[in-house]
């Protein structure tokens, strides 16, 4: 596991950036898996604003990591998120956007993205492999959308779950577990005091770690990276 700390939002949304484009210059396809949440818009916004140039669009392939069970429209939507921090502000084709549809059945969207992954991305042991899969962590440490109360599903024997937000009720589509693990790279993209607390338990590995999601992510390939700003990294010794 490699620990990056960076001053502040802005700039681990610049090394994010840079990253990425490293990651992605000599792959034909490249296949990402995006996060919602708080850190990535700002890093979604600066990618867009001041590197788009160097990214090759026509290579990427944006999936998500969870989706909220809302309209593509709603306020809530990570779909509409990353449109309006990104898609809209980059040439990407748009067959090269596979979003969770939020909209409809949760369970059987979650069975539908699962089977998609099969037959969009390739293979490895056997198993859907994301070139990248971007995470956010929770302030409770969920990750995805697989948070502390329902952690077995994490181990589900399928490649997407429907996840309960424990305190609104809300349903998610997420990935889970074994297609998290299987990705050839994992970044985590952390900012804030508020993550702070759960930042160390996990990366130091203290007593109970075991219980936040964000503690199981461990891709096979051992290539796992914490972006994280000085506030959300300031307990760690
Ligand atoms: O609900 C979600 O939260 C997490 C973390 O978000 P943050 O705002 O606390 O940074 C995110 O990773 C996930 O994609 C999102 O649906």
């Amino acid at each position: 596991m490699e620990v990056k700390v960076y001053q502040n939002k802005t700039k681990v949304a610049e090394e994010f950036s840079k990253y990425l484009i490293e990651k992605s210059a000599d792959e034909k396809a490249f296949h990402i898996a995006l996060s919602g949440g708080s850190t990535p818009k700002i890093v979604f916004d600066v990618l867009a604003e001041e590197f788009a140039g160097d990214v090759n669009w026509r290579n990427i392939h944006l999936y998500w990591g969870d989706e909220r069970c809302v309209a593509p429209d709603d306020a809530e939507s990570n779909y509409k998120m990353t449109v309006e921090h990104l898609i809209s502000k980059v040439d990407i084709p748009e067959e090269n956007i596979h979003r969770i549809k939020g909209e409809a059945d949760p369970k059987l969207e979650a069975k539908r993205y699962g089977e998609l992954l099969e037959k969009e991305l390739p293979k490895e042991l056997g198993l859907p492999q994301f070139d990248l899969v971007i995470l956010g962590m929770g302030d409770d440490g969920h990750t995805a959308s697989i948070f502390p109360h329902e952690i077995e599903l994490w181990v589900s024997p399928d490649n997407c779950e429907v996840a309960i937000h424990p305190e609104s009720g809300q349903r998610r589509v997420s990935l889970t577990g074994r297609i998290i693990n299987n990705a050839k790279t994992v970044a985590f993209l952390v900012t804030g005091e508020t993550k702070a607390e759960k930042v160390k338990i996990i990366i130091d590995r203290e007593e109970g770690y075991l219980i936040y999601p964000a503690s199981h992510v461990a891709p096979k390939t051992k290539d796992l990276v914490w972006f994280l700003d000085a506030a959300a990294a300031k307990l760690l010794t």
